[in-house]
């Protein structure tokens, strides 16, 4: 079984390890949830580093040609894709069963309706995850790091405090890998009536660019007016944050520390991503102007990977989601506090991504450049805009670290698309080109 399953996972979209030999993947857990269907932990070593995932393995040899898409290797397949396999992970939640070392959970006060059939969700995602009817979304977190996911943690204590603007948490998966208790998937309300932000931003763009006006702001598919209820949402989850959780005012010899942390990241970039060199004075220079101009600044718990693809437009707000941090960092460092300001760059990040993705597939539309560069300007100074009307902390000295933020956001984004999707590597790779 380790031979196709090492065939297979190579090309999945949740594979982190893409592109890098795997020298061996052994079974460290095998679990069977129901007849015909097994619960799976795999290490997958490549070059001296051990990775663990989870899969759904489903064996109903008669039934795994209606798997195509999910097919792994001699009549097994994911089962994540069969319906008749998944309720079996709501119903364990909803009776809080132990199976083997797994354990299925729900919260206090909900009750889970045990009879909607699954759907995987076609989104591009590092995880799977699967739809139940159109009221609940399962997340298998696929690669697994020990410790309990901070999404999980994060939603649970803003559930508890009635905050607006997040997904309600019904139910989680758990095991313990390393001794340590960790999340294997997170079950939340569902939002069937919502539109993803980078869904929506892109309409916007698209509109522009199709458009005679003159200016963003006057194109029929306008954004900024979202860009700042975005902006007010976001400061108000900071605030539920920073209330749920234990906040720090960090003195300036430890803010000159997080430059050296910011110098670390973007040199392990450079190594992985040689092009980037060429730029790295840019953000090097941005770093040690935050350095020499240090003051202490508040941290607190964050979001740690906030973009467009994390936050949805329901009819009538902004609901933000997936709290889980950089996937692939330890979970300490994703728990770790930090400036809201990491939040704000990233969605700052954000929008100059969605101004210029469609530039980066078509080379020939150079010319549209300079209203990508104007719809991102819009957008960002409107969500600044609401992140201060939402209360959120923004003074004018604040431009230095978040400019040092952006470019850290950056670095990694140059490595994340230099992985997963090499052709938008010039997307992060312009924001060391822009002059701000
Ligand atoms: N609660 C939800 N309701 C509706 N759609 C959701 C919900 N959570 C996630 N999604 C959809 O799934 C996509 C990926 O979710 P996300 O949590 O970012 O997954 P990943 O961490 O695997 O990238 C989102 O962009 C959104 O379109
Ligand atoms: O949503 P994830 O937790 O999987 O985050 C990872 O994937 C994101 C892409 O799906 C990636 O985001 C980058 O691309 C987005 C457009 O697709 C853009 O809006 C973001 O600004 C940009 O960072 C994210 O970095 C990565 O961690």
């Amino acid at each position: 079984m380790t031979e196709f399953l090492t065939g297979w996972i190579r090309h999945q979209r949740w594979f982190a390890g893409k592109g890098r030999p795997i020298d061996e993947l052994t079974i460290d857990s095998d679990v069977e949830l129901a007849p015909g269907l097994r619960h799976l932990i795999i290490s997958v070593r490549q070059a001296g580093a051990r990775d663990r995932y989870q899969l759904l393995l489903g064996s109903d040899a008669d039934e795994s040609a209606r798997f195509k898409p999910a097919h792994i290797g001699d009549g097994y397949y994911d089962a994540a894709y069969d319906a008749c396999l998944t309720g079996t992970l709501l119903e364990a939640m909803a009776a809080d069963r132990d199976l083997g070392p797994l354990r299925f959970r729900h919260l206090d006060g909900v009750e889970i309706d045990t009879s909607l059939r699954s759907l995987v969700l076609g989104a591009e995602q590092s995880n799977t995850s699967l739809v139940y009817g159109d009221t609940y979304i399962c997340k298998l977190f696929r690669r697994l790091i020990p410790g309990i996911n901070p999404e999980l943690e994060i939603v649970t204590a803003l559930a508890l405090r009635g905050t607006h603007h997040i997904a309600q948490p019904y139910g989680w998966i758990e095991t313990d890998l390393d001794g340590e208790p960790t999340t294997l998937a997170m079950t939340q309300e569902f939002l069937s009536n919502a539109s993803d932000g980078w869904a929506l931003a892109l309409a916007s763009v698209r509109d522009l660019y199709a458009s005679f006006e003159p200016s963003a702001s006057e194109a029929g598919g306008d954004f900024s007016g979202e860009s700042f209820r975005l902006g007010k949402a976001t400061a108000q989850v900071h605030h539920e944050l920073a209330a749920a959780f234990p906040t720090e005012v960090v003195e300036s010899q430890e803010v000159k520390r997080m430059t050296e942390e910011f110098r670390r990241r973007l040199a392990n970039a450079v190594a992985e991503v040689p092009e980037l060199g060429e730029y790295a004075h840019v953000a090097e220079e941005a770093y040690q102007r935050v350095a020499d101009v240090a003051r202490e600044i508040h941290v607190q718990r964050v979001h740690g990977d906030y973009h467009l693809g994390q936050v949805m437009r329901t009819p009538t707000d902004w609901v933000i989601l997936d709290f889980e941090g950089e996937p692939g960092q330890p979970i300490a460092e994703r728990r770790a506090l930090a400036s809201p300001l990491r939040d704000v760059a990233g969605m700052l990040r954000s929008f100059d991504y969605a101004a210029r993705h469609l530039l980066a597939d078509h080379s020939d539309a150079e010319d549209l450049r300079p209203r990508a560069v104007e719809w991102a300007e819009l957008n960002r100074s409107s969500f600044l805009a609401g992140y201060s009307a939402g209360g959120g902390h923004l003074r004018a000295e604040d431009a230095v670290l978040l400019r040092a933020l952006e470019l850290d956001k950056a670095a990694y984004e140059v490595v994340y698309e230099s992985r997963n999707r090499p052709a938008w590597l010039p997307i992060p790779m312009a924001a060391f080109q822009l002059d701000r």
